[in-house]
C-alpha cells in the first residue's frame, strides 16, 4: 500500500503531461495551438487572457508559430514575463526588447496589454513597480493567476528566474522578487516567484536540445537532495506539462505521450 506522500506524489505525476515530439518542428505548431486553445477558453470565461512569458528559446519559436498562424486576434491579450533582465529594453539581453522585435511589434496586442518592468529603477524599486502593475492587473487574486505561463528550463535547473540554492525558493509572500546575484548574467533580474507560478491555470514548460536530456531527467523522475527549481513547479489546480523534444528526452525512462502530427492539447 502506498504511503500518504506516495499517494500525493502520484497524484501529482498524474496530473503532469510530459510530450515528446521529434524535433521543434513538430512541437512548435502544438504549442501555438495550446496558447491559442487557452485564450479562446480564457476570453469565453472571463473577456481576457492573461499570458506570461518567458526569454530563452521560446521567443523565437513563439515569434514564428504565432505568426503563422492565418487569423491570430490578441486584442484580448494581457502579457507578463515571468522573468526580466533588468537592462534598458534596447539592450540585446531584454527579453521585452526580443519579444517586441519578434512579436508584439507583428500583432495586435494593445500596448495596455503589456505589463513591463521599469528598467530605470534599482533592482528592489523594478520589482516593486512590477509587483503593483501585477496587482492592477488581477486585483481580485492574493497571487496573480494567469491563464497560461510559459516557462524554460536552464542546464542547472533553474526556471524564471528561480536558480537552484537560491534563498528565493523559499520565498512565499511576494508576488516578485528582485534577485542581484544572478548566476547567469545579467545578474540584475525580478522573478515571478513560486507562490504566483503555481497558482496558474495552466503551465507549460517547452525544452528542447540534447544539452537538456541529463537535467531533464533529474528534474522529471527525481534526484538525491533538494528538488530543482524547475521540479517545484507543480501548479496549485493547473494543468502542467512538458513539451520537449527527442534529443532532450533521450535519458528519460518514464513514461511519455508522442503524439501524432495535428496534436492537439
Ligand atoms: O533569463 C534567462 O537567462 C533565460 O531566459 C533562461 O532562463 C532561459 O529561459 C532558460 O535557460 C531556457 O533556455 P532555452 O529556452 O534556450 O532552453
Amino acid at each position: 500500500m502506498m504511503s500518504a506522500p506516495e499517494l500525493l506524489s502520484s497524484a501529482l505525476m498524474a496530473a503532469r503531461r510530459i510530450v515528446v515530439f521529434p524535433s521543434s518542428v513538430e512541437l512548435g505548431p502544438v504549442l501555438a495551438h495550446l496558447v491559442t486553445s487557452r485564450a479562446e477558453k480564457a476570453i469565453t470565461s472571463r473577456g481576457r487572457f492573461t499570458l506570461g512569458l518567458s526569454g530563452g528559446s521560446l521567443v523565437s519559436m513563439l515569434g514564428k508559430e504565432l505568426l503563422a498562424l492565418p487569423e491570430l486576434d490578441c486584442s484580448k491579450w494581457v502579457v507578463g514575463f515571468c522573468d526580466e533582465r533588468l537592462v534598458p529594453f534596447d539592450d540585446p539581453e531584454s527579453t521585452y526588447g526580443l519579444y517586441k522585435s519578434k512579436l508584439f511589434s507583428k500583432v495586435n496586442i494593445p500596448d495596455s496589454g503589456i505589463l513591463t518592468i521599469d528598467s530605470t529603477l534599482s533592482v528592489s524599486e523594478c520589482a516593486e513597480d512590477y509587483t503593483h502593475k501585477l496587482k492592477e492587473a488581477f486585483p481580485d487574486d492574493d497571487f496573480p493567476v494567469f491563464d497560461l505561463l510559459l516557462l524554460g528550463m536552464g542546464p542547472d535547473g533553474h526556471t524564471c528566474s528561480l536558480f537552484p540554492d537560491h534563498p528565493l525558493l523559499e520565498e512565499t509572500k511576494k508576488i516578485v522578487a528582485p534577485i542581484s546575484d544572478s548566476p547567469k548574467p545579467p545578474p540584475q533580474r525580478v522573478t515571478m516567484t513560486f507562490p504566483v507560478v503555481n497558482s496558474a491555470r495552466c503551465v507549460a514548460f517547452v525544452s528542447t536540445g540534447g544539452s537538456k536530456a541529463p537535467i531533464l531527467k533529474e528534474v522529471l523522475e527525481g534526484r538525491e537532495g533538494p528538488a530543482f527549481p524547475a521540479a517545484r513547479v507543480v501548479p496549485t489546480n493547473g494543468e502542467l506539462f512538458w513539451l520537449v523534444d527527442d534529443p532532450a528526452a533521450a535519458s528519460l525512462t518514464i513514461q511519455v505521450e508522442r503524439p501524432g502530427s495535428g496534436a492537439k492539447l
